[in-house]
């Protein structure tokens, strides 16, 4: 996947100025940063549900390229088949509240693939295996703890079978050791060569799971590398600011 000077403002406010980033087929990126600096807007500009107003995205053979104009039906059009290969985790879960944990991981396919009832609930129930809350799947979303309707989130997002995955701020809502579960199952899938770009404030996660980790500011990148040398070693002033209040 790569972005290319990738500018969003609201209002007055210039949010990105130009941020750009390559991330290979399996890698896990991780994206920190100050609060306010951009990370999600920037996160959500990669599948379009934040409309960028320059710049471009590329991925699994879709271009979207935008240079202030309107957003046409051909741009909607693109957006849908980008987010097709795309699969998109937020802080608060949102999981329908009325379906079980079941239900929401079979209801995209159903709807949006027309995939038949039976082939949908085997598919979903490999996946609740796989993040650990096969034993859960006819609960509802409000009787799971965070960890578990994340990681049922997860599940739903896999559900339809993304190339990428984005989070963000997957464990904010979460303590510690429930965060680990979460975490657990984002490393199996950085080992199954999930490509995964996580905004994240956890910055154990960061050191220790990505292959890069990109540091914004200000609504740009200002630097980023592999998790030691940047993290051990940054070269920019405003980076070890940050690292150091943080680590
Ligand atoms: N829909 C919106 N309308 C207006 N302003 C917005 C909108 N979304 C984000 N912003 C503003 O854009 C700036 C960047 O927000 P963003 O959520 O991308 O930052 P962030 O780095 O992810 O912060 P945090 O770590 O606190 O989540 C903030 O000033 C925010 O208030």
């Amino acid at each position: 996947m790569k972005a290319e000077h990738i500018a969003k403002r609201f209002g007055d406010v210039e949010v990105l100025r130009g941020v750009s980033l390559q991330v290979g087929r399996g890698d896990l990126v991780s994206i920190i940063g100050p609060s306010g600096c951009g990370k999600s807007t920037f996160l959500r500009c990669l599948n379009c549900l934040e409309i960028p107003d320059h710049g471009s995205i590329t991925a699994m053979g879709v271009r979207i390229e935008r240079a202030g104009g309107r957003w046409t039906r051909a741009d909607d059009h693109a957006a849908h088949r980008l987010r097709s290969h795309v699969g998109m985790v937020f802080q608060s879960f949102n999981l329908f509240a009325h379906l079980s944990v079941l239900d929401n991981i079979v209801l995209a396919p159903r709807v949006v693939k027309g995939e038949p009832a039976q082939i949908a609930r085997e598919q979903a129930m490999i996946l609740l295996e796989k993040v650990g809350l096969a034993d859960v799947a006819r609960r509802y979303p409000a009787t799971l703890s965070g960890g578990q309707q994340q990681r049922a989130a997860i599940a739903r997002a896999l559900a339809m079978r993304p190339e990428i995955m984005l989070y963000d701020e997957p464990t904010s809502a979460l303590d510690p050791i429930v965060a680990e579960e979460v975490l657990a199952v984002m490393r199996t899938l950085d080992e199954e060569g999930m490509t995964q770009i996580v905004v994240t404030h956890d910055m154990r996660f960061a050191q220790q799971a990505s292959d890069t980790v990109i540091y914004m500011d200000g609504g740009q990148i200002i630097e980023s590398g592999p998790p030691d040398m940047l993290c051990v070693n940054p070269t920019d002033e405003r980076t070890r600011r940050f690292l150091r209040t943080v680590l």
